[in-house]
């Protein structure tokens, strides 16, 4: 089936829906599958359940075989308007990177402080015992 570049918007894939008549959005591509629908190895609720919406990651989280893949040509009725699909949340980090950057920098501060802070704490200590021992000692 050819699909003569139609370009479809996702509300008129979404009137598509049901197992007599069913359209689904895979990589910007619309498919009918009504006539596969009692064919798919998977079944068709799994197929009816990835209607109305970009059922692109539903399509490629089951690990379709290439076979698989090369079957959708065979469905092919047209473009989705990616204009009408709602744009996929964004992760974001759970903590904000301006708190991580100050985070960062103040352990760098305290960092460099102990650097600079020991070898002297170090040195302080070793002329401490030297001025003790001396004193201390018997003279000849
Ligand atoms: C036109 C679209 C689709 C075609 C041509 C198709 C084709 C196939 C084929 C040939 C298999 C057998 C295994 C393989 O060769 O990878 C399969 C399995 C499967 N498909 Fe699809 N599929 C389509 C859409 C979907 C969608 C949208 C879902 C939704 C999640 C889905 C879920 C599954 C599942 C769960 C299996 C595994 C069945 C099992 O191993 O028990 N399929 N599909």
């Amino acid at each position: 089936m050819g699909g003569d570049g139609k370009v479809f918007t996702l509300s008129e894939v979404s009137q598509h829906s049901s197992a007599k008549d069913c359209w689904i959005v895979i990589d910007g591509k619309v498919y009918d599958v009504t006539k596969f629908l009692d064919d798919h190895p998977g079944g068709d609720e799994v197929i009816l359940t990835s209607t109305g919406k970009d059922a692109t990651d539903d399509f490629e989280d089951v690990g379709h075989s290439s076979t698989a893949k090369a079957m959708l040509d065979e469905y092919y009725v047209g473009d989705i308007d990616t204009a009408t699909v709602p744009v996929k949340a964004k992760f974001v980090p759970p903590t904000s990177t301006k708190a991580v950057a100050t985070q960062d920098k103040s352990s760098d501060f305290v960092i460099k402080l102990l650097q600079f802070l020991v070898p002297l704490l170090i040195l302080g200590l070793a002329f401490g015992i030297r001025y003790y021992t001396k004193t201390k000692a018997p003279s000849s």
